[in-house]
């Protein structure tokens, strides 16, 4: 497959509702988008960056720049994703950006040969179950709200996002209206400190899958202390920037569960490496979500159905985040969304949504 170049386009997503944690209120997604022309079909990537460097150092306007000006011009003659990973060895993080890039090249490969994402991921499951990620509110009624929708609409496991000061009582409250048998996490995006070890204890009480990323991501040694004063499981987010960096969080005890993010870990090739390395360590692993356009969303669901994604995901139905998607909504059905089957990630963008939600857009040959 010879790569022409590649598009990169901007799309303004308005969320259904601001969706708050514990580094900001967001209320509109500026989705990166990063088109793969080649020979043969063209590929479709999402690079999941925020606006600002609020979850990760990465940022829409420097990955951009940074696909531009470094790394789509290290891809001539570049023929497959693998080669893609190679020939970005030499620049240091961008990790998403280098992911998108990835990921629409395996795109392109695969719609080419008529593969599916996931057939060549190692899908085991042609559904996969529904987790949903719940903002902090701004009452703990208006959280139970919002809590009881999503279990009507029949997800299968509740995720909230805490902050010092929305934590136990809204774990509690959630647990005194729904019961001990919902399946229940928070996710802390490194909103703690090692001093709130006691506190965070207190959560011990209400039988949690998991506590997500309480500590800064670089404190590895924080969330290994941390695991040996709390009992609930502490699953690594914005720490797992690589199977490396995974392995080395395993062998120190600082996560007992992963959220696996292909973005977030440089694409879907080390995402999958780092599933492997979790199986074979006997770490649970689920598949994180950054609120995706269904371009990333079809991605994310291939790769959700690997056989050690043993907890549900951040895996939610578009209308979850978006009233309007770029593809084809995924709608779930019994609290579970169908693997896609068709080459590639099985999806594309409807072109006429797609040019009214563009903000910007840009050809970069090689
Ligand atoms: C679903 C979920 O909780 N995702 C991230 C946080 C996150 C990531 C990317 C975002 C982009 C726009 C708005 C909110 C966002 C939240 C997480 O697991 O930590
Ligand atoms: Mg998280």
């Amino acid at each position: 497959m010879r790569l022409h170049g590649f598009e990169l386009r901007r799309v303004a997503m308005p969320l259904v509702s601001p969706f708050r944690t514990s580094f900001g209120t967001q209320t509109e997604r500026d989705v990166l988008l990063v088109r793969a022309i080649t020979d043969g079909a063209d590929g479709w990537g999402e690079c999941v960056v925020l606006s600002d460097p609020l979850y990760s150092p990465e940022y829409v306007d420097a990955a951009v720049d940074v696909m531009r000006r470094h790394l789509i011009p290290a891809l001539a003659g570049v023929t497959d994703a693998p080669g893609v990973g190679e020939a970005l060895k030499a620049f240091k993080g961008h990790r998403m950006s280098k992911g998108a890039l990835e990921m629409a090249v395996l795109d392109a490969e695969l719609r080419t040969e008529g593969r599916s994402f996931a057939r060549e991921l190692g899908s085991v499951h042609d559904r996969v179950p529904c987790g949903v990620s719940v903002g902090i509110m701004d009452s703990i009624p208006a959280l139970l709200d919002a809590v009881d929708g999503y279990l009507s609409e029949g997800y299968v496991r509740i995720k909230l996002k805490i902050e010092p000061g929305w934590d136990v009582d809204a774990v509690r409250a959630v647990r005194e209206r729904f019961g001990d048998d919902v399946l229940l996490q928070v996710d802390a995006n490194t909103a703690y400190t090692l001093r709130d070890a006691r506190h965070l204890a207190k959560l011990d009480d209400f039988d949690l899958l998991l506590i997500e990323q309480p500590l800064e991501e670089e404190d590895i040694l924080g969330h290994a202390d941390l695991a040996r004063i709390v009992r609930t499981p502490i699953c690594l987010d914005e720490s797992i920037t690589s199977a490396q960096t995974a392995a080395a969080a395993i062998r120190l005890g600082a996560t007992q569960v992963i959220n696996i993010k292909p973005g977030r870990v440089g694409g879907y090739l080390e995402a999958r490496r780092i599933h492997d390395l979790a199986v074979a360590h006997g770490i649970a692993v689920w598949c994180g979500g950054m609120v995706e356009s269904g371009i990333g969303r079809a991605a994310n669901v291939a790769l959700a159905s690997l056989p050690g994604f043993t907890l549900p995901g951040d895996v939610s139905a578009s209308d979850r985040f978006y009233h309007q998607d770029i593809t084809a909504p995924f709608v779930m059905r019994d609290g579970h969304l169908d693997v896609p089957t068709g080459p590639g990630l099985g999806v594309e963008p409807d072109e006429t949504i797609l040019e009214s939600l563009t903000t910007w857009v840009e050809q970069v040959t090689i």
